[in-house]
């Protein structure tokens, strides 16, 4: 499986959430079963679907090979837009259903989805365009978008148990994936089909929803840590960069991707996204973007042979200076000064997408000669970029909370030179 951050196999920060089992409640999902009969051929055909208190046992095998994994379809999700997942009962009965139903009861599903379409009408932040070179289609910002906006917010159409590629023979899968396109509304099934595929891995089996599987779908996490992947339509749309001005963030509550620009953008500008973890040299990158069959052709990748070697030996240092910094034993070197030069080569790299690390280094590395000030400043510096960046997770923004209220009360201050406390 191809790993890109987000995209199928993508994700390397792996989001990691506690899931507590909800009191079951009623799902929105119906759930439905193909009769043997009308399994989809080509996934054309309009299937004929059972309810799940209409369907026999033999019914509910006869087209999907498993009884594990089903097709669940809410076509009123998100003011109509409509959802199908290939996932087990657990993950609709827990993760899905209990969390969107408590957002549906309290009125926030209906609010968020009302929002979102406000970001959409507002916006109008962004138009398809075909981009140069070998890219295909992308999205280019159609006004001035300033840092931290939010651009898109939108849930998937289609999402599928990454285990059911084990445990469902191939042709099953298939057939399941096609039934949950084949039973979104119009609008949302043909912007599915309408995505990127391409055949780029040779390996689709000829399926057009396993082709646009394979070159769009994002990771996401429902029940554990980064166990489905998903169709975004409009976020599949964003083109990668190693350098990229957005950023893209899953909200499980909801169910949506929000993406937010992470640099000013101007007009006319292309707004991507990371496909890979970005703090690699162009080697490093070339080799796991190819795994995804394709060579990259953003500014970075395009530099000339001897700004790639400058990015490189950037790229070195950050490594260096990251490591001395998270080294607190007697014999490091990470000062505040090694800080400082840490943010200004994330900065002078275009790396926003990870820069609130570098600053919450920084704001440790302050506190560690007592220095409150500057050690308050790089950590709002770190929250300020990590609630755009730092995905799910509330840890480092807790952690760096925590910091920022009481910095001598957290275990790196005074840890290094100037007056230890050990
Ligand atoms: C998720 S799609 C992005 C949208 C796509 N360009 C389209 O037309 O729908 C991913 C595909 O876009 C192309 N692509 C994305 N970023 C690229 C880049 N930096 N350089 C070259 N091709 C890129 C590749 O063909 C890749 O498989």
């Amino acid at each position: 499986m191809r790993i890109k951050r987000g995209l199928l196999g993508a994700c390397i920060i792996s989001p990691t959430w506690t899931h507590s089992m909800q009191p079951h409640s009623p799902a929105p999902f119906h759930v439905f079963y193909l009769d043997k009969a009308s399994c989809p051929a080509d996934g054309r055909a309009a299937p004929r679907f059972f309810k799940d208190d209409e369907a026999d046992a033999a019914k509910k095998q006869a087209c999907t090979g498993t009884d594990r994994y089903k097709v669940y379809t809410d076509a009123h999700f998100w003011g109509e837009r409509g959802i199908s997942l290939v996932t087990t009962e657990s993950v609709i009965r827990s993760a899905v259903s209990d969390g969107l139903d408590r957002h549906y009861r309290r009125g926030d599903m209906a609010a968020a989805a009302a929002a979102a379409a406000e970001v959409v009408a507002r916006g109008g932040a962004f138009a398809e365009r075909r981009m140069d070179g070998n890219k295909g289609v992308g999205l280019v910002a159609r006004r001035a978008l300033p840092r931290g906006e939010l651009i898109i917010w939108e849930p998937p159409t289609l999402v599928v148990h990454l285990s059911a590629r084990r445990h469902v023979p191939d042709e099953a899968r298939l057939r399941m994936q096609r039934a949950a396109v084949g039973a979104l509304p119009l609008g949302a099934r043909s912007e599915t089909l309408g995505l990127m595929g391409g055949g780029h891995w040779g390996d689709g089996d000829g399926d057009e929803i396993e082709d646009r599987l394979r070159t769009n779908s994002f990771i996401i996490s429902l029940e554990e840590p980064m166990d489905h992947h998903a169709l975004f339509t409009q976020t599949s749309r964003m083109n990668h960069a190693c350098r990229p001005n957005c950023v893209y963030q899953f909200d499980r509550r909801t169910l949506t991707h929000k993406v937010y620009t992470i640099q000013d953008v101007e007009p006319g500008q292309e707004l991507t996204i990371s496909y890979i973890e970005p703090i690699a040299t162009y080697e490093e990158r070339r080799r796991i973007i190819q795994t995804w069959g394709f060579n990259c052709s953003c500014s970075a990748c395009e530099l000339p042979e001897a700004g790639r070697r400058d990015s490189d030996r950037s790229i070195g240092l950050i490594r260096e200076y990251t490591r001395e910094l998270q080294d607190w034993s007697d014999q490091s070197r990470g000062t505040p000064g090694l800080a400082e030069r840490l943010v200004r080569l994330y900065r002078e790299e275009r790396l926003y997408t990870d820069i609130a690390d570098a600053y919450r280094l920084a704001s440790w590395a302050y506190g560690a000669v007592r220095d409150r000030y500057n050690a308050l400043r790089m950590a709002s510096s770190a929250v300020r970029f990590g609630l755009l960046t730092w995905r799910e997770m509330g840890m480092r923004i807790n952690d760096t909370l925590l910091f920022m209220m009481d910095p001598e009360a957290h275990w790196t201050w005074g840890k290094r030179g100037g007056g230890k406390v050990w």
